[in-house]
């Protein structure tokens, strides 16, 4: 469900251009995270299980959503912790008994190289996440174990399923994982469901993203399906539509963030917009934070959603979280004219740094 107040409301949409297609694989989700468990399952010569004491995902951009997907299941299901790292350098903790899944659609993200030969030579038992690149020619010398992303993603932020899935089965094949493929099967089953819904040129996706306008939205999720959920509709909205969007978690924000707002709300309230992520793994107490953030925001900020997500089980309600949260990004990319697959200013960063 999905619901709020402020401006806007449904009406024929437009769906502007898309040269990647970045739609069409962002709704085929159901399907690639399916096909993504025989990838797992096919996955060669899997490092041992026994005494893995943690598992740390190196990733970027939105490879290290995927690492997010894997640390909120490794904190619901996992008997040891899942620690992501975003950047060059591997925790100190790296070592024998360290699962590392390194994880970059293209292969070629130099964040995950260094960090990835850094783990190599720690002796850590390792897979790579990738289709090709020099991350498949490393595995390849060091040995390490691929699961490929199939040809024809055309993007990172629009392989979530076909990355982040084969480390679950892989984890299950692991003995770390049990019941993985069960949890697999209810987020195919709810992704398939609103896969449907956001098809529609009326759908939930179409009316916020009508609602939320020009504003510059700011996601609250709780708990671990809620952080990463947010955090991926943040850098979804950021990616897809080009637009400044924030992102946080409660409870803690409850403890800083809201002490914040009221001042200066009569700025706030033209600029921002909440998007509230809510699902059945949040703590009771959490529900009614939710409901005093609304009276304490009602007047600061332009507009209050509710997206409540479906399915059966915390990676079903994770993954479909984040499927709407991808469709919103995408209308508000429509909305405003702009192709969702070009990213000038990150090529331009890149391009800066490099000289
Ligand atoms: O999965 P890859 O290819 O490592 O890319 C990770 C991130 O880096 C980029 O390719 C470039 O910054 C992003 O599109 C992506 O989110």
């Amino acid at each position: 469900m999905v619901g709020g107040t402020g401006e806007g409301g449904t009406g024929p949409t437009r769906r502007g251009i898309d040269t990647l297609g970045l739609r069409e694989a962002t709704l085929g989700l159901a399907d690639q995270v399916a096909d993504a468990v025989a990838v797992g399952e096919a996955v060669d010569g899997l490092p041992a299980g026994e005494d893995v004491a943690n598992v740390l995902v190196l990733g970027m951009g939105a490879a290290g959503a995927v690492g997010d997907v894997l640390e909120a299941v490794g904190e619901l299901f996992l008997p040891v912790p899942v620690v992501v790292a975003k950047g060059y350098d591997a925790p100190s903790f790296l070592g024998s008994d360290t699962l590392v899944v390194a994880v970059s659609h293209s292969g070629d993200t130099e964040e995950v190289l260094v960090a990835a030969e850094e783990a190599q030579q720690a002796g850590a038992r390792m897979l790579a996440v990738t289709s090709g690149g020099r991350l498949a020619e490393l595995a390849g010398e060091w040995g390490v174990p691929v699961a490929p992303v199939p040809d024809g993603l055309v993007a990172s932020r629009a392989a979530l399923g076909a990355m982040a899935v084969p480390p679950l089965v892989c984890l299950e094949r692991m003995g770390l994982f049990p019941g993985a493929h069960g949890w697999i099967q209810a987020a195919v089953d709810q992704l398939r469901v609103r896969a449907d819904e956001l098809s529609s040129d009326r759908s939930s996706a179409v009316a916020l993203a009508r609602r939320l306008g020009r504003s510059l939205p700011i996601v609250y999720g709780s708990g671990a399906v809620g952080r990463v959920a947010a955090t991926r509709w943040k850098t979804q909205v950021n990616e897809n539509a080009k637009s400044p969007a924030f992102a946080n978690v409660l409870p803690e924000a409850g403890h800083n963030e809201v002490v914040g707002w009221g001042q200066n709300g009569d700025l706030t309230r033209q600029v921002f917009q909440m998007v509230f992520l809510r699902h059945d793994e949040e703590h009771p107490q959490q529900a009614r934070r939710f409901a005093a953030l609304e009276t304490v925001l009602d007047e600061v900020v332009g507009g209050i959603h509710t997206v409540e997500a479906a399915g059966e089980g915390a990676l079903a309600q994770l993954l479909d979280l984040c499927l709407v949260g991808d469709a919103v990004s995408l209308e508000l990319a429509a909305q405003e004219g702009v192709d969702p697959g070009p990213t000038p200013v990150r090529d331009d960063l890149a391009r800066l740094a490099d000289t």
